[in-house]
């Protein structure tokens, strides 16, 4: 036996339980979802309770090595050991869902023909089993010649076995490493594989005898051209109303707690620069932000059960039409979805998206999709200046303009596609996506999954926001204001000065310096914009922000600040990873501008229009 890690390496198609089986053995966190291309970047990690030490590698998805997207070019490089400086790995873990053993064989028998150690985890045997399904997994495993693990990886059921499978490996391996693989040419007609593998499901597996009823009679609803799309809108406008109702009360109290720390602070302390810093720098920066949490915690909350359900491909689906005539196909779809908790890993998961033109106009409108950072910005606003009262006796008219603001950005989104794509010639990649079977979204994974984004919000409080409010407070105090001033202290400050410096050219659409200044931060982090008004206008606490907002503001200028926010490239971690994922400096520099530039627009339409309008 090698003293070396031996290499595993997860393979299998999108959705049929990598990761789940990933994280059960390396005790990893990694992202899980009742969707296709979720993970779309190799991860590795070490795995434990073995008596060898070993490595295991999780994939993106692939359906054959035949590949079209950059996310299964990342496994096929890796199972051919392309990379460079990087050997295949010893054994191929393939993956099959044992409910879609057809496309799952398919797989197999293509890697198989690599000739290289293979092991076959049949996952979501649980499914197989209440659909009725009977496999002789020893039959199968002696006709294609590997041994057979049947595993449920949302439970612990087969990971045992599997381990002894890679026990097995390991105590015959030599050690020996071969270099890259070469890809294999088709040794057979697509037709006779098909007929291979109908013939080993005949031989030894008993189908199920009912189909799944209720699940066809959902789809029909949810699919239906019409009837499916008003669901999708009230699935969305039922999530914006709880973002406002249930988070309230937990709001008060977090701004409540803050507020009466700051207070204890301000008399415990003397007067002076300390008690300045403390009590209006770290105390207010970090509250202001903190406040959110809940309405982060609400939305993620409706993401994760909507993703664990195995609604989102429906959604994909019914919105393939519709996307195509704007140039976009529903692959292009859970990007842009997973865009609405934060732009990074939704241009990360572009690499999903077959056709580079269709991917390059995804990655322009990605940042259109409202992310988790701007909703403190928006709440704050829209707390302040739309009244709570209810329209048509149900609909909350704060959750409604929230929705708006929403729809927004997903209607410039459709129509920056559209421009971009008018001159492109448009190659048809149909829409190959497995439904996946609905499912109780899993309580396990929610808590996890919200534990996590609670964390996420936490370390950016804790860290960027953090400092962000401290150099903030440092501007917005330095230097002091004359002993004979007049004016407000701020005014005679670093940031002061810098405010009415960039006041002129935001005049256009009404902001004031106090809102040009929050503008800055706010290009690190969006939420800041809120921490940093606070701090201009001396006030803590959400809702004494709110009234001084209301005051000094005029509804005009409150929605055209919205607009801003709904275009405005205002991330630099978003700026950075289309870089990245472009590689291109061209793309990166009109990609701000242009998101800069509909900011800009849509601020000053929005201010005069709005100036007018209301007189
Ligand atoms: N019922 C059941 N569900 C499972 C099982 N294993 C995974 N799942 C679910 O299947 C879905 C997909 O799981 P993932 O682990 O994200 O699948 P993946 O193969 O990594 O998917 P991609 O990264 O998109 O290729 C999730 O909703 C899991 O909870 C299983 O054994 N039984
Ligand atoms: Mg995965």
């Amino acid at each position: 036996m090698s003293a070396q890690p031996i290499r595993y390496a997860l393979v299998g198609n999108p959705n049929c339980g990598k990761t789940s089986i990933f994280n059960r053995l390396t005790g990893a966190r990694a992202k899980v979802a009742n969707y296709p291309g979720v993970t779309v970047e190799r991860r590795t990690g070490p795995v434990g309770e073995l008596e060898h030490s070993a490595h295991l590698v999780d994939l993106p998805g692939t359906y054959s090595l035949h590949v079209s997207s950059l996310d299964e070019k990342v496994a096929r490089d890796i199972i051919l050991g392309c990379m460079p400086g990087e050997a295949p790995p010893d054994v191929l873990i393939a993956v099959v869902d044992a409910t879609n053993l057809r496309l799952g064989l398919r797989l197999v028998m293509e890697l198989a023909e690599l000739g290289r150690p293979m092991i076959l985890a049949l996952n979501q045997a649980d499914s197989a089993a209440k659909q009725g399904m009977k496999i002789d997994t020893e039959g199968l495993a002696q006709a294609i010649g590997m041994p057979i693990v049947e595993t449920v990886a949302i439970r612990r059921n087969g990971m045992q076995a599997l381990r002894t499978a890679m026990e097995q490996f390991a105590n015959n391996f030599s050690g020996e490493r071969s270099a890259s693989i070469d890809m294999p040419e088709r040794s057979e007609s697509i037709e006779s594989l098909y007929q291979r593998i109908e013939a080993l499901i005949q031989q030894f597996v008993e189908a199920p005898t009912a189909r799944n009823t209720w699940q066809d009679t959902l789809d029909r609803v949810v699919m239906h051209p019409v009837i499916g799309f008003a669901v999708l809108m009230a699935i969305l406008l039922m999530i914006f109303q709880a973002v406002f109702a249930w988070a309230a009360p937990v709001m008060d109290l977090i701004d409540g707690s803050f507020g009466a720390l700051g207070e204890t602070v301000a008399t415990a302390l003397p007067q002076g620069i300390l008690q300045d810093f403390l009590v209006n720098g770290l105390i207010a920066g970090v509250g202001g932000v903190l406040v959110f949490l809940p309405q982060i915690i609400i939305l993620f909350f409706f993401i994760l059960v909507l993703e664990d359900s195995g609604y989102l491909t429906r959604a994909a689906f019914l919105l393939d039409r519709p996307m195509r005539g704007v140039g976009l196909s529903g692959r292009s779809f859970i990007p842009l979805l997973s865009s609405f908790a934060c732009a990074v890993p939704g241009i990360m998961a572009t690499r999903t998206v077959p056709d580079p033109r269709e991917r390059l106009v995804a990655i322009m409108v990605a940042p259109l999709m409202t992310c988790s950072a701007r909703l403190p910005v928006y709440t704050l606003i829209i707390a302040a200046f739309i009244p709570e009262q209810n329209v048509f006796g149900f609909f909350n008219l704060q959750g409604l303009t929230l929705f708006v603001l929403y729809i927004a950005g997903i209607v410039s989104a459709a129509a920056a596609a559209w421009l971009m794509r008018l001159k492109q010639t448009r190659d048809e990649f149909p829409l190959l996506l497995e439904l996946p079977s609905y499912r109780i979204p899993s309580l396990y994974h929610l808590l996890i999954g919200l534990r996590e984004r609670t964390w996420v919000f936490l370390r950016r409080v804790g860290t960027i926001i953090l400092a962000l409010s401290i150099v903030l407070w440092a501007l917005s105090s330095f230097p002091a204001a004359p002993l004979d001033a007049t004016r407000p202290a701020i005014e005679y400050s670093f940031a002061g000065q810098l405010g009415r410096l960039m006041e002129p050219l935001f005049s256009p659409m009404g902001f004031n310096w106090q809102m040009c200044i929050a503008l800055i931060p706010a290009l690190a982090a969006r939420e800041v914009a809120v921490s940093a008004l606070a701090t201009v206008y001396a006030v803590g606490g959400e809702a004494a922000l709110g009234s001084a907002l209301g005051a000094s503001w005029g509804l005009p200028v409150a929605l055209a600040y919205l607009a801003w926010f709904v275009y405005a490239p205002q991330c630099l971690a978003t700026i950075a990873v289309v870089r990245r994922e472009t590689n291109s400096r061209s793309a990166t520099t009109f990609f701000t501008l242009y998101l800069f530039g509909l900011a800009y627009l849509a601020a000053v339409i929005t201010y005069q229009l709005a100036s007018w309008l209301l007189g």
